[in-house]
């Protein structure tokens, strides 16, 4: 389980997290909705100890993140985070065995290498294998990230918008897959969601959160309510379910304001262009 109680965080004199106290749930798939700027990228870095906190605790398993020996903590828990270092001259494959290091410490076994393989066939990727990372689309080398954490092969699995450069037939395939290492093989995975349809369809609960606050915590259904999402984002959502999910249809409702204002428009596009 993964407690966060009374957890403070200031960027200079900025409060971004404030006063947050939350549980995540063993063996369950958890979204982290919320709007720009509200604090879920700060959390999850802090809970994945890329980030140190000011005031209040984070535990993992019981123990605090900053108490853990860095080897072990790196066998229970996996981060992505949303932006990569590129410009690396490695392949696909050597990239996931970068995740198997907690493990292997460099001297992969026949194992290590069992591991790789299954995960590059989960994400489609066997055929990439031996392709440069500096040569991937972005939908590809997102799903080579994925595929490190996955082979890191820990009990607590935190991603960062991992349907970044995705398009929808990958996104459903990589949501699909974090939903079989929660069920078939008992993984705890926290992502960071943008698309609240996606986080709805796919998850066992949403921590919604805005301003640096806890906003809502429950299961899926019970956050996609209108009055929720709506001041979540401050956007006027439809909801509708559909195989006892709940969705969000949302409308641009400037639209008025944004046809009133057109001839603001055409003067911004003459005078930039
Ligand atoms: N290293 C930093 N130094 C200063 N301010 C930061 C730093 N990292 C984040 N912030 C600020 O902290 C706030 C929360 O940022 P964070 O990235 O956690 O939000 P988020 O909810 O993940 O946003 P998004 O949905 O845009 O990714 C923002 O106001 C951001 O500008």
């Amino acid at each position: 389980m993964i407690e966060v109680k009374n957890l403070n965080k200031n960027f200079k004199s900025k409060k971004i997290i404030q006063d947050l106290s939350l549980t995540i749930q063993e063996n369950q798939l958890t979204s982290l909705i919320g709007p720009n700027g509200a604090g879920k990228s700060t959390l999850l870095n802090m809970i994945g100890r890329l980030c140190p906190y000011d005031s209040g605790q984070i535990l993992i398993d019981g123990i605090e993140v900053e108490g853990w020996e860095s080897t072990e903590l790196a066998k229970k828990l996996s981060i992505m985070k949303q932006s990569n270092p590129l410009g690396l001259q490695i392949s696909v494959r050597e990239l996931m065995a970068f995740g198997r290091f907690p493990h292997s410490k460099g001297r992969l076994t026949k194992q290590d290498q069992e591991i790789i393989d299954e995960s590059l066939d989960y994400l489609s990727l066997s055929d990439l294998q031996d392709k440069k990372i500096t040569e991937l689309s972005g939908g590809q080398l997102q799903r080579a990230f994925i595929g490190m954490v996955i082979c890191q092969d820990t009990k607590y699995i935190l991603l960062d918008e991992p349907l970044n450069n995705l398009d929808i037939n990958h996104s459903i395939g990589i949501m699909n897959l974090l939903r079989r290492l929660v069920d078939e093989k008992g993984k705890t995975v926290v992502v960071v969601m943008h698309d609240i349809n996606y986080a709805s369809q796919f998850s066992d609960r949403i921590i919604a959160m805005k301003d640096g606050k806890l906003f809502a915590n429950d299961d899926a259904n019970d956050v996609f309510q209108k009055d929720i999402v709506d001041d979540l984002f401050d956007i006027d959502v439809e909801i509708i379910e559909y195989n006892l999910r709940k969705y969000c249809i949302y409308y641009g409702n400037d639209c008025e304001e944004c046809l009133n204002n057109t001839e603001d428009v055409k003067t911004f596009h003459q005078a930039t262009n």
